[in-house]
């Protein structure tokens, strides 16, 4: 394998106002992704802290003093001409009233319209994990469904938001009356469901389809229309390709770590999962002996947050 550039590493800002709107700049002519809306921010000089540049970027580009700041996401990301790591932070407290020093328009977007601004392909994952849950729960395969339901809605009340039915083996029409009741619980949560592996009971219910890597493989285009949400599990880059093609809403990569479940896997690590996230710029959950306390790691490496079967239910 050719030996790889170092990323230039980028530290961006996530400012809210007392509205919740975020604050967005738009990349003045003459640089790289022109015309495209960003956080505001910039390079990380040598010598310096990602939080510290973060800090001068935007006195530099708003004028306004950064008081504190938690880290929100880094995104690794391959660009055709170099590769970025857009190491994002929500910026907590500041002084001053934000301003384009640089000529730059700004503009304020509610939650809701991020993703409707025309951005570099970085951002992806960072408005997704902005507006998206950072758990993605799959059911166990042998889930009785009494206890099924009631588990769930104590999921949904520790704050999951996305909800993955895998039951392989079921008859339909039992998946049928169990995926409707799943639905039910979700949706009265704000939740989404989606169903594993079964696109035509999923268009049916109307909710959304999580596909194998096979079924993946074999598709053509989205077996969904839009409005209800398609995505797939990947494990390696010619996958990912295929579900940024198709245009699917998000993805589970893995396995991160070693699992009983699957011993034959090779694990990637977190540096196999960021060599991979950087290739597309879907929303990415890491998959493989994660638990609910790694959402902040998965951050770290680009990761919307994680998925998984046993250690991500609340106990
Ligand atoms: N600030 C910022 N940069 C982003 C975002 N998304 C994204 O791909 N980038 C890329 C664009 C650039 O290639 C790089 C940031 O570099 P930059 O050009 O803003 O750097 P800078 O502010 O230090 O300014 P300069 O080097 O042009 O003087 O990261 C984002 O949301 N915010
Ligand atoms: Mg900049």
């Amino acid at each position: 394998m050719p030996e790889r550039t170092r990323a230039v590493h980028v530290a961006a800002a996530v400012l809210r106002d007392v509205r919740g709107r975020i604050l967005l700049a738009r990349r003045t002519a003459g640089r790289d992704l022109a015309g495209l809306w960003e956080f505001p921010g910039g390079k990380v000089e040598p010598g310096e802290t990602p939080a510290q540049a973060l800090v001068r970027e935007i006195e530099e580009e708003l004028g306004i003093r950064v008081l504190a700041a938690e880290p929100l996401i880094a995104v690794p990301q391959a660009y055709p001409d170099k590769r970025i790591v857009l190491d994002v932070f929500e910026v907590t407290a500041w002084e001053g009233q934000p301003r384009g020093r640089e000529r730059q328009a700004l503009a304020w977007s509610p939650l809701e319209q991020l993703a409707s601004y025309p951005m570099p392909p970085a951002d992806r994952p960072v408005v997704a994990a902005l507006t998206a849950g950072d758990r993605y729960l799959i059911t166990p395969p042998d889930s009785e469904r009494a206890g099924f339901l009631s588990r769930l809605d104590r999921a949904l009340l520790a704050g999951v938001r996305r909800v993955q039915l895998r039951v392989p083996g079921m008859p339909v029409a039992a998946l049928r009356t169990l995926a409707t009741d799943a639905a039910i619980h979700c949706r009265a949560r704000g939740a989404e469901l989606l169903l594993n592996g079964e696109p035509e009971l999923a268009a049916e219910l109307g909710i959304g389809v999580h596909l194998k890597a096979s079924q993946l493989m074999a598709a053509s285009a989205r077996p969904l229309p839009a409005g209800l949400t398609v995505a797939a599990s990947c494990h390696d880059a010619a996958e990912l390709a295929q579900a940024e093609r198709l245009g699917l809403d998000f993805v589970v990569l893995g396995p991160v770590r070693a699992t009983a479940s699957h011993p034959a896997a090779k694990p990637l690590g977190w540096d196999g999962f960021s060599r991979l996230r950087e290739t597309v710029s879907l929303p990415i959950y890491a998959l493989g002996g994660m638990k609910a306390a790694d959402v902040a790691l998965a951050r770290r490496h680009g990761a919307q947050g994680v998925a998984g079967i046993g250690g991500v239910w609340p106990r």
